[in-house]
């Protein structure tokens, strides 16, 4: 098995310096921003800036997904929130979900050049991930068992040796794992398969999402999500929008999310 690349050493020393597995995820919706914010500049950015003040003593990585970002106000917003994380040693996972045939997953792979960790989707095979792959000294999250409902519609098919699909893209993940580079996203609302790709893939740190407004298995996260101790159990609303009712605490009130949701996974930690 290879070693741990320089990204999930990395995360290693600041989950045990931090004591904390928690992604918080900066899923931030314009919808949901409190008013007071819309009037700024880059409403996203001064949120963002906020959250991260507020959460990142508890903060094993900052999980911004693209979807909230993509329009110009947006990437800048994301360029400037990646910059103050970075700025208080936390990582940044790059939720983009993204992979293509060679040419534009190239491309594609350039987001690495502004984050310390991606999601790709493992769909289009090996060929469409190895521009991420290649870099090596970054970490590369292959989409493995979702949390949506919708996740068992392909990922639990059967194939004719009998096992179900996310399975064999599990044991591809650790195949394409020559770097040290590779993590699987496995959703805590399918605690079984939690367990069951955690036997598969031992050495392979997981990035679970699903708890907090998914309703997901905080504890099977924990049990099963870290290897040799690393991995992620991340929360987005749950923590940036705990405080949406507290108008100007609202930062505070997520900070507070934050140190509850560290705890609690901490509870089940070894
Ligand atoms: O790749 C992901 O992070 C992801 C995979 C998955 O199976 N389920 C899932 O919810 N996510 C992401 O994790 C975050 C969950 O957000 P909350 O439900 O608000 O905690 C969102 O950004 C989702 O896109």
């Amino acid at each position: 098995m290879p070693e741990f690349n320089p990204f999930f050493s990395d995360l290693r020393s600041r989950i045990r310096s931090k004591d904390t597995v928690v992604s918080v995820g900066l899923d931030a919706d314009l919808k949901k921003i409190p008013e007071h914010l819309l009037e700024k500049d880059l409403p996203r950015w001064a949120f963002n800036r906020r959250i991260i003040d507020a959460t990142h003593e508890y903060a094993a990585c900052y999980k911004p997904n693209v979807a909230f970002y993509e329009d110009a106000d947006g990437w800048r917003s994301l360029r400037e929130t990646i910059a103050y994380a970075e700025g208080k040693d936390v990582p940044v996972l790059l939720d983009a979900k993204r992979a293509d045939i060679g040419n534009t997953a190239r491309k594609y792979a350039e987001l690495l050049d502004h984050a310390d960790a991606i999601t790709v989707n493992p769909y289009m095979g090996r060929d469409s991930l190895s521009p991420f792959l290649s870099r090596r000294d970054k970490g590369v999250f292959v989409l493995c068992r979702t949390s949506n409902p919708g996740g068992a519609d392909l990922q639990d098919l059967e194939l004719d040796s009998g096992e179900p699909l996310y399975r064999r893209v599990a044991a591809l993940a650790d195949v394409w794992n020559e770097a040290g580079n590779v993590g699987l996203v496995v959703g805590a609302t399918t605690p079984d398969e939690l367990e069951e790709l955690r036997e598969e893939v031992p050495d392979l740190p997981f990035l679970v999402p699903g708890v907090g407004a998914q309703g997901g298995d905080a504890e099977a996260a924990v049990e099963f999500g870290l290897a040799d101790g690393v991995g992620l159990v991340n929360s987005s609303r749950g923590i940036i929008f705990a405080g949406a009712e507290a108008g100007e605490e609202f930062a505070t009130v997520a900070g507070q999310a934050a140190k509850r949701l560290r705890d609690r996974l901490n509870r089940h930690r070894e």
